[in-house]
């Protein structure tokens, strides 16, 4: 029999292994300019590498997350065609989480890739999103978007018999969640401040090592894609909901989802649905992921690769001897 991109399983498993030498690949590269002072030097390096990794990937992509619009970025743009040729899929890509992390050497810095069947990832423009994101075992809709951080915490603390004092909530640090952390707080309720970087805080928010209950907040609608992405795969719970800052946004978001309400509360699955592959390669070490780092000649890299359908998590670590290897 010949085998056809049609006769390709949507989503190969072996895909997944495909994926992680993209996000290695951007992190190597980002990993050149941690600590410089540089962000658009390490996030253009991350972009360009991102690029290249993808182009030995048996796919037929099409960018729907990327960044921005064709005119403002010269690569990696939202419609942008990437793969070897393949089944075809939506890509969603983050090439460097965490810019300014990344320039200044502090942690959760990420390259981030994930992939869905097409038509599976909420076309989303480059506006924020506002987004709650817990674990799993919990009972369904144990939290609302729409609810009072009082009511959400009182609700999660129930669930998980705990009590409120015990709840982490984590949220990016900005003048526009003072509200958030004022209540969480005047509850009882320790709040992680995150300087960027929610993304790796919406995944902390669903694994088990780790002290952050519940993500709360508005971030980059692009990160929550992927954040959805990831969520999908550990099995949490999220909401989202797009926020417009003008009409010209609303129409943006109008024409990238025709059809639907842009501004309606968004479930897990209106965000990333069917089978979704994530990856995640650290560049500077954080919660997540250990960042990149030298031995003896060899370049270590440490991901996380997540596939929603087989159900499997894993942690790669990776050795990379670059007097030999190319990554295409
Ligand atoms: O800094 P803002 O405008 O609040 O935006 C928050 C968004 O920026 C980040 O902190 C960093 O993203 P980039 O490094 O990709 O620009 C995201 O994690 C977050 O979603
Ligand atoms: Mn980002
Ligand atoms: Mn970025």
């Amino acid at each position: 029999m010949t085998v056809t991109p049609t006769h390709y399983q949507v989503t190969d498993r072996n895909l997944a292994l495909e994926l992680v030498r993209v996000t290695e690949a951007a992190a190597v590269a980002a990993s050149a300019w941690t600590g410089r002072g540089k962000k658009n030097e390490a996030d253009g390096a991350a972009v360009e590498a991102m690029r290249r990794a993808f182009d030995t990937v048996a796919i037929n992509g099409t960018v729907v997350i990327g960044e921005g619009e064709m005119d403002e970025a010269p690569m990696l743009f939202i419609g942008e065609r990437v793969g070897a040729g393949g089944p075809a899929m939506d890509i969603a890509v983050d090439p460097l989480e965490g810019t300014n992390l990344c320039a200044k050497n502090l942690p959760n810095a990420l390259t981030v890739v994930a992939l869905a069947e097409e038509g599976h990832f909420l076309h989303a423009p480059d506006i924020y999103m506002d987004k709650i994101v817990v674990g799993p075992n919990l009972p369904e809709n144990v939290v609302d978007l729409d609810a009072s951080v009082e009511a959400n915490l009182k609700a999660l603390a129930a669930a998980k018999g705990k009590d409120i004092r015990e709840l982490m909530l984590c949220t990016l640090d900005r003048p526009r969640h003072e509200d958030i952390i004022g209540r969480a707080r005047s509850m009882g309720a320790r709040v992680t401040l995150l300087s960027d970087g929610d993304v790796a805080a919406a995944i902390a928010a669903c694994l088990e090592n780790n002290e952050v209950d519940i993500y709360l907040g508005s971030g980059g609608a692009p990160e929550g894609v992927l954040a959805a992405a990831a969520v999908r795969c550990v099995h949490g719970q999220m909401q989202g909901r797009l926020l417009f800052e003008d009409d010209t946004q609303l129409e943006r978001a109008k024409k990238m989802n025709p059809g639907a309400d842009p501004s309606r509360k968004l479930d897990l699955t209106d965000i990333a649905s069917g089978d979704v592959l994530f990856s995640a390669t650290g560049v500077t070490g954080g919660t997540l992921l250990r960042g990149i780092s030298q031995n003896n000649g060899w370049t270590i890299t440490h991901s996380l690769v997540m596939r929603s359908k087989s159900g499997t998590l894993r942690f790669v670590e990776g050795h990379h001897d670059f007097s030999t290897k190319t990554w295409r």
